[in-house]
């Protein structure tokens, strides 16, 4: 299956399988959505199966749920597990500031909620993520199924008030449907090319009725594992201020590349 692997599945499989590396023995863990956050969670559970790891995971979606059973990860909800030791994700953005857009995958809510409850937040993503300024991809913002069409309205006045440099918002689809996240709410996904100032959107977003949260991850990420479809990986810590780079080999061998969900 390696060999099926594109440049940009195996930059984040060795950013997924650097942070594995970064879980210990007893840690309680929050598991990311995506398919970066995919890769760890199988990874992590061929250390359950093969090293004996005994971790506690806290899936930020259903479908990180059930990947998690299905590879042998015990699982407990965030307040059973009531604080975390680490949270690793993917993101589809971040920047020099480790700043992060994320929710193209449509679990930004409780991903958030998830990574603001763990000592340490870890995402892993490949390079193509990385940008100088954030928002050329579309900024996920979750908003509640009732009067959607009125906050959608709120949305599109506050990024005008705001002066922000796009200002298309768009209701996210699954088919014909709007797209209905595991709380139960809609993504209106906002289009503006280019956030000047992502500190005052993620707030000023949250001030609006009806919106519930939106993607922007500000000052929460502690660390990067970036991905290179060459095996390199980078890990990048903002409170440190380090770079550590490292070359992982991809492991034709196991099981991981046997059921490629997500
Ligand atoms: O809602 C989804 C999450 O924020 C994902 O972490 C994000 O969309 C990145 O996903 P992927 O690893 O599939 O690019």
């Amino acid at each position: 299956m390696t060999g099926e692997l594109s440049p940009i599945d195996k930059a984040k499989f060795v950013a997924a399988k650097r942070a594995a590396e970064m879980v210990e023995d007893g840690m309680r863990v929050g598991l990311g959505t995506g398919s970066t956050a995919a890769w760890l969670v199988r990874c992590l559970g061929e250390m359950v199966r093969s090293e004996g790891l005994r971790i506690k995971g806290v899936p930020t979606s259903t479908r990180t749920a059930e990947l998690a059973r299905e590879v042998g990860i015990d699982i407990i909800s965030l307040d059973e597990a009531k604080w975390l030791d680490l949270t690793i994700d993917g993101a589809d953005e971040f920047d020099g500031d480790l700043n992060l857009i994320k929710g193209g995958g449509g679990a930004l809510l409780q991903e958030k909620i998830v990574a603001t409850a763990s000592d340490r937040m870890v995402v892993i993503a490949d390079k193509a993520k990385e940008v100088e300024t954030l928002g050329a991809f579309p900024l996920p913002v979750e908003v509640i199924p009732f009067g959607w069409q009125t906050t959608q309205a709120l949305v599109e006045e506050t990024l005008v008030a705001m002066n922000v440099m796009g200002r298309k918002t768009t209701l996210r689809m699954n088919g014909d449907a709007a797209f209905v996240t595991d709380e139960g709410n809609h993504i209106l996904d906002l289009h503006l090319n280019r956030i000047g100032n992502a500190r005052q959107l993620a707030l000023v977003m949250n001030q609006i009725p009806g919106v519930v949260e939106n993607g922007l991850f500000i000052d929460i990420c502690d660390t990067v594992v970036v991905g290179y479809g060459d095996g390199k990986v980078e890990v990048r810590d903002i409170n440190e201020g380090t770079i550590e780079t490292d070359r992982l080999e991809f492991m034709e061998s196991d099981n991981l590349f046997a059921d490629l969900g997500d």
